[in-house]
């Protein structure tokens, strides 16, 4: 007879704690102490699909797309797919009264195959090419985003009829977030900075092309941002210059697009950008501006991507080897790594990890997951609790990767992708499947 047979109470004080922050709300233990995800547990995936697999809680993901909605009710919500997108997630967020942001030609192409209605596509991107744009104009996209003054000037070439824009500014504001994703401060490639006038003459450009109907503005702070007064500055600017566009120009700007941004918890006790703070410092800030300008309140825009997605998504690991160094780390090895994860490499960002496929009474141990690739900083948690007793077999799951881990992955090492599983009322699915190295060796030309 086991410990926890004798006493049963003992399970809930063992098993793992699956912060809800940082899980997908479904998230449970079944009865043979495994991690289940909307009722699927994350070792039968492994078994049925394989390891690495990116596992989607259908549900999860709608319901952020709902509160959203209910928080912002009177705001237009395009979710940004380059979070994540394949068609069941286009499908999924547009059902759900979502409109969607795409920035390529393969991301619109994704939508329009999803049947996304091209008036609710917002068309994004610092270099779109002459292509692309042709794709926006042939699909009938309801806005298309300038971000530079070539754009303009191509823009106005390539339309043979009025096309809805948007302008996009930078409003000169550090939003405390990693520099690699901080899009709203001066000095980087998008948009058109308030600074020295330079919004001001593409709106001057755009206003005088008239096959381009200059509908609104547009901002992105960056991404993964947690404080909400950075949104505040932005709506004071951004009003600031719409005011400032009808002093000149005569023309009143009906829609301010404010980007996304929101950030989400990857790790317990990592701080989230509270979106009801976020409404109420928005509607503060928009009364206040529009009244300081005597402007009529514009429609607001919001575009998140990583807050609809991210926690949606688990990734399953298998253990492939446990390495002790003598004066150093304890390596728990498995098979994915900064193919299917780039993002510790590229943001030094964190993750939680939990053992998935059984329960362990061994004492807990630090290590470090890392991947499997040809790189000694590739790695997925560092000093993470695991049990001390994993060994090769075990199933580890990590949360929060519903969001630019599938969008980002890459082929390194000639490892093919991992699948995407949607999880849903006990059932699983796949919504994209594994790459294989067949798939690889086709690309290749010659041999
Ligand atoms: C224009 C634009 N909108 C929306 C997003 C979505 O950002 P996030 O996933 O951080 O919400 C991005 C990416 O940062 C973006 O560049
Ligand atoms: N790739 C970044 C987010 C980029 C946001 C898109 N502009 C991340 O994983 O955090």
């Amino acid at each position: 007879m086991t410990l926890l047979e004798i006493f049963p109470s003992l399970r809930s004080a063992m098993t793992p704690r699956l912060d809800p922050a940082v899980w997908p709300a479904s998230t449970h233990v079944d009865d043979h102490d495994r991690i289940t995800v909307a009722g699927v547990a994350l070792a039968d995936i492994a078994d049925q699909y394989g390891t690495p697999s990116y596992v989607l809680d259908e549900l999860d993901l709608r319901h952020r797309c709902r509160t959203y909605r209910e928080v912002f009710p009177e705001a237009e919500i395009a979710y940004a797919g380059k979070a994540l997108l394949t068609r069941a997630v286009a499908t999924w967020v547009t059902e759900e009264g979502l409109s969607l942001d795409v920035c390529s030609a393969g991301e619109l192409a994704i939508a329009l195959s999803a049947g996304v209605n091209p008036r609710r596509i917002i068309m994004h991107g610092n270099a779109k090419t002459p292509a692309e744009l042709s794709a926006a104009r042939d699909a009938g996209v309801g806005r298309i985003v300038i971000d530079s003054h070539a754009e303009i000037t191509l823009l106005a070439a390539t339309l043979t009829r009025r096309q809805n824009v948007l302008v996009r500014v930078t409003p000169g504001i550090d939003a405390h977030t990693h520099r690699a994703v901080a899009t709203g401060v001066t000095d980087q490639k998008f948009g058109f900075p308030l600074e020295h006038g330079q919004a001001d003459e593409a709106v001057r450009r755009v206003l005088g092309q008239p096959r381009l109907n200059l509908i609104g503005l547009h901002c992105h702070l960056g991404s993964q941002i947690t404080e909400v007064e950075h949104f505040r500055t932005a709506v004071d600017r951004m009003i600031a210059q719409m005011a400032q566009i009808r002093i000149d120009h005569g023309t009143i700007l009906t829609e301010l697009n404010l980007g996304g941004g929101h950030g989400i918890s990857y790790v317990c006790g990592d701080p989230q950008l509270d979106l009801s703070s976020l409404a109420a410092t928005l509607d503060d800030a928009l009364d206040d501006a529009c009244a300081r300008h005597r402007f009529p309140r514009p429609r607001i825009t919001l575009e998140p991507g990583r807050a609809v997605a991210g926690r949606a998504g688990v990734t399953v690991y298998r253990v492939v080897s446990v390495k002790h160094v003598t004066g150093g780390r304890t390596f728990v090895c498995v098979d994915g790594g900064m193919s299917d994860n780039p993002r510790v490499a590229l943001y030094g960002a964190h993750y939680s990890v939990a053992l998935a496929n059984r329960h362990s009474i061994a004492a807990p141990a630090v290590v470090t997951v890392a991947g499997r690739h040809c790189e000694a900083g590739d790695e997925l948690a560092v000093d993470v609790q695991l049990p001390s007793d994993l060994h090769p077999g075990d199933v580890l799951a990590v949360p929060g990767t519903g969001a630019y881990h599938h969008s980002l992955a890459s082929t390194y090492n000639a490892v093919g992708r991992p699948p995407i599983v949607a999880v849903r009322d006990g059932r699983s699915r796949e919504l994209i499947r594994r790459e294989t190295v067949e798939d690889l060796l086709r690309r290749e030309v010659s041999g």
